[in-house]
């Protein structure tokens, strides 16, 4: 008998997006092809493609990834709701699936009726039915709501009877998908421990998908992270989890840095928008004559760098190459755009740049970049990788800036080819040679002086003093002195402050305050000049707080600095020379999974064992 419990090979789906409802009516009943110009009316979505993947009879394996990256589309596909465009589903054995909340059971019908129903209908007699509903109740410990109509349910109820109902009927393939994000912790833990249990006992195949990294790493033996309907990474939980962490910690970084600097620079600060942490640079293919390609090019890939770092690919042809909710994709919108529909060939993925029809003539194509790669000197070489195939010399490729589209160069005809176009960022900079300045709002270069300016010249109520001295940077560091937003619990933490003090000033006091979410001041860090073997300071200078062991325990975190003339007996500063409020964001993250919850504060602490009445 066969070890594998499901086996997939090449699979991918396909969405069509349809521009007016009416076209899906049209091609539902096959008359799309009457319509002369309805040929390339819709998109293409492929929520996945090229994907391969077999797990054995009694694995329990995880999917991660970010939202939209595929993975219940792979779980729907499994557990034979949704078809396959392209590629070979094997499932052996029954499957028992916990897609989505609100689906399977009926609102009117109270719990247990629910129960009954399902069991019936899975082909319990009326005896074993009887067995069973005891057990489910009680696993999901809803005995008082039991006879009420599941619509009086909360989502975390519902759950608990869903889960408890599917699991009791010992399916060979259990499918979970974020089922237990409605749950609490406490019956997150149960179902974990009932789902190593069933692979134990009944042998049963686990598929979970979760955002519940610890979840994930309790119970699964391989974990598969999906990104953009592709598998990115497989194997080891702990491995494949690390990794994942370490670029949705990227992200983080990118994002608190660019929360900060419009704080610094005074901006509405409307959090986690896009176009406050990216700036979009936008390319196209077009024709090097005025009129469109007579060719079809291949295009595969696009890549943006910068310095030696890769900001972003476009796996030209991949799935969700033209879906705008990713930083990098193309503009495909049929009937302007110019790109061909996405194809597959040997494994090789990729799109024709022709002429398609489209009013434009063009291949319009995407990628954002954090703005915080404009602080540095080195990352404002920018570069765009093209790899492609083209029939004919005609195919050029040229960038947006302020004052229409630039032409890059053109790419070579004949084999296949990868050509590199640096970006001349003397046009796309903004006449004051800042970096990105398509917009008004964006960041100066991270000198001292920039920021210092920026500081000085700012009448928010989030920055005051007398500013006889003001900070003109504020910095925070990890151990390799990298500068990092985004720190491991008790990793040591580096804050620099550098000022600049306008007139000699005598034992001013400098202070780092830690404030949580909500507001309450979780630690403060003073110190006067005095204690650093200062007794007046004038010019530029730095101080640095170095913690060697940070007791701040997993959470967001926002901290203020200021310089103060003196403390009061309270401890308070007073009169200040320079307070930036909670001008720096920082997070404390921690690995996926801790045995035991360790709280906000980390206290050291020594404990002393004693036998008191030893026999
Ligand atoms: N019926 C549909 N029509 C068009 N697009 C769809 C459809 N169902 C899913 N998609 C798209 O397919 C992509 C993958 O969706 P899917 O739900 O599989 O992702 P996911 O990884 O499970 O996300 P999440 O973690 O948020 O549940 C998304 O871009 C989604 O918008």
């Amino acid at each position: 008998m066969s070890d594998v419990a499901l086996c997939l090979k090449n699979l991918g789906k396909m969405y069509k997006l349809y521009q007016r409802p009416i076209d899906k009516v049209l091609d539902a009943f096959g008359m799309d092809r009457w319509l002369f110009w309805r040929q390339h009316a819709d998109r293409e979505f492929w929520a996945l493609r090229g994907l391969d993947l077999r797990v054995d009879k009694g694995e329990r394996v995880g999917l991660i990834g970010r939202n939209g990256a595929g993975k219940s589309t792979l779980l729907k596909i499994v557990a034979g709701t949704v078809n396959p465009t392209e590629g070979q589903v094997a499932v052996h054995g029954n499957v028992q699936a916990l897609l989505e909340l609100g689906t399977g059971f009926h609102p009117e019908f109270t719990g247990r009726q629910n129960i009954r129903v399902s069991l019936a209908y899975l082909g319990f007699d009326a005896a074993q039915i009887r067995d069973q509903e005891d057990e489910i109740i009680d696993f999901a410990e809803l005995d008082e709501f039991i006879d009420q109509p599941v619509k009086t349910y909360s989502a975390g109820m519902y759950a608990r009877l869903a889960f408890s109902t599917a699991t009791s009927m010992a399916p060979d393939i259990l499918i979970i998908d974020e089922v237990l994000g409605a749950g609490d912790a406490y019956f997150a833990g149960k179902c974990v421990e009932r789902m190593q249990r069933l692979t134990h006992e009944t042998g049963a195949t686990v598929l979970f998908v979760s955002h519940d990294l610890a979840s994930v790493q309790r119970l699964c033996e391989r974990v598969v992270w999906i990104e953009r309907g592709r598998i990115r990474l497989q194997g080891d939980p702990l491995e494949t989890i690390k990794a994942y962490m370490a670029t949705i910690r990227k992200e983080e970084e990118v994002r608190l840095v660019a929360r900060d600097l419009k704080v610094l620079k005074k901006q509405a600060v409307l959090l986690d928008r896009h176009e406050d942490i990216y700036t979009r640079f936008l390319f196209h293919l077009v024709a090097s004559t005025d009129k469109p390609p007579a060719a079809h090019h291949r295009i595969v890939g696009l890549t943006l760098w910068a310095g030696d770092e890769q900001v972003g690919v476009i796996d030209v042809g991949g799935p969700m190459d033209n879906d705008p909710e990713h930083l990098h994709y193309i503009m495909d919108a049929p009937r302007y755009m110019d790109w061909g529909k996405p194809r597959s060939q040997g494994g090789l993925t990729y799109r024709d740049y022709g002429d398609f029809q489209g009013l434009y003539a063009h291949a319009p194509f995407e990628f954002a970049v954090p703005k915080s790669y404009g602080l540095q000197e080195h990352h404002r070489e920018l570069r765009l990788e093209v790899d492609a195939q083209c029939r004919a010399e005609e195919v050029a490729v040229e960038v947006h800036t302020p004052n229409g589209y630039v032409r890059l160069g053109c790419l070579p005809y004949g084999d296949r080819h990868v050509t590199v176009f640096p970006l001349p960022m003397h046009l796309i900079l903004d006449k004051d040679g800042h970096a990105f300045s398509q917009e008004a709002e964006l960041p100066e270069p991270a000198t001292n002086e920039t920021a210092s300016a920026d500081m000085a010249t700012s009448s928010s109520t989030s920055e005051y003093g007398s500013r006889l001295a003001t900070i003109t940077s504020v910095t925070m560091l990890d151990d390799q002195g990298r500068e990092c937003r985004v720190f491991d619990l008790e990793q040591p933490i580096r804050v620099v402050l550098a000022f600049e003090a306008h007139q000699r000033l005598h034992n001013p006091v400098f202070v780092f305050c830690v404030y949580l979410p909500d507001g309450q001041c979780f630690t403060q860090w003073v110190v006067t000049a005095q204690e650093l073997g200062f007794d007046e300071m004038i010019g530029r200078g730095q101080v640095t707080f170095e913690v060697t062991h940070a007791v701040m325990g997993k959470a967001a975190y926002v901290a203020s600095a200021a310089i103060f003339k003196y403390l009061n007996e309270q401890g308070h500063g007073t009169e200040s020379y320079h307070v930036l409020d909670r001008c720096v964001h920082f997070q404390i993250v921690g690995p996926p999974y801790e045995p035991v919850e360790r709280g906000l504060c980390l206290q050291p602490f020594h404990a002393v064992f004693e036998l008191t009445n030893s026999c």
